[in-house]
């Protein structure tokens, strides 16, 4: 069943995991129509294996973001398909969830961070199993104590690190990341980082990870997916082989880790001069 009782693994190499989770099948999304009509995903294909931590790239205006809501159901393409665990996704997925950037928008101000927490739980678990999971997920994110606190009354990080319980609690197969931690200062942004690498060991859940930031992404990924420009195909799949647990100083030291970046960064440059709506 969930994610705490599949191949039990510590490190994920991503080697273990070859059962596919999550497949887009020649994703496609237009906006508008008629003249104004804009072809931004052109057939976007990619696997992601149970356990897998995957980060996906590409120019500004790519549509990372809109292929992030089609793979959560919040829109359907206008052509291909997404399976998740073997089923094509018509709706959100009940084990899926999504983690945003815009975290003040993400928490209703009204509601403890508990009660935010537990929002997406009720009618689905008894109450005695939804204080459980929220005491777990709220320990998980390093907020044991704080979930009387509103959000108006945390920091940033804290308030991002919450709408990341929000996610956990649920106990999601798969957790999508739009560029989570784009808001937040740069040390917070680091601590999130880890946070994010220990939960995923923890739970081992399966993550997909929208990021602008490249050195983000090889820190953080198994696999780096690079988007081409609009209208938007995968370019490249750069599989990160650094070791885990990484860490934030000798893993960047790591010559393979500037290597990598190198050549992410490259073919970045290169997707955004081939765009056709960056250049329109
Ligand atoms: N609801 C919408 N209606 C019309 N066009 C849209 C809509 N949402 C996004 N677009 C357009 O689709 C393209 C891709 O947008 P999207 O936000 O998915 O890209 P992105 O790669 O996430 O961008 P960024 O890196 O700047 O966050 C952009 O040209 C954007 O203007």
């Amino acid at each position: 069943m969930g994610v705490l009782t599949m191949t039990g693994m510590t490190e994920n190499t991503g080697a273990a995991a070859l059962e596919v989770i999550l497949e887009l099948q020649g994703v496609e999304k237009a906006y508008g129509s008629g003249s104004t009509r804009t072809q931004v995903l052109d057939g976007v294909d990619f696997a992601v294996n149970r356990g897998e931590f995957i980060c996906v790239v590409g120019p500004s205006g790519s549509g990372k973001t809109t292929l992030l809501r089609c793979i959560a159901g919040l829109m359907p393409p206008s052509g291909g398909r997404t399976l998740f665990e073997g089923d094509v996704v018509t709706e959100p997925p009940a084990k899926l969830a999504v983690v945003f950037q815009d975290y003040s928008r993400s928490l209703l101000p009204w509601m403890t961070v508990r009660r935010n927490i537990e929002l997406p739980l009720k009618n689905k678990f008894a109450r005695g199993e939804r204080a459980e999971r929220i005491e777990h997920a709220l320990r998980s994110v390093g907020l044991a104590g704080k979930g009387d606190l509103y959000p108006w009354q945390m920091s940033g990080g804290m308030q991002q690190r919450a709408a990341i319980a929000r996610g956990l609690a649920y106990q999601p197969d798969v957790l999508l990341m739009d560029e989570p931690f784009a808001a937040v200062d740069a040390q917070t942004r680091i601590d999130l980082e880890d946070l994010v690498l220990d939960i995923q060991r923890e739970y081992n859940t399966t993550v997909l990870f929208v990021t602008h930031d490249i050195d983000e992404a090889v820190y953080l990924a198994d696999r780096v997916v690079v988007l081409s420009g609009a209208p938007t195909t995968v370019s490249h799949e750069i599989p990160v082989d650094l070791p885990r647990p990484r860490d934030q100083v000798q893993t960047k030291l790591d010559p393979r880790f500037a290597q990598l970046r190198t050549r992410i960064f490259e073919l970045i440059q290169n997707a955004k001069s081939s765009s056709v709506i960056n250049r329109a």
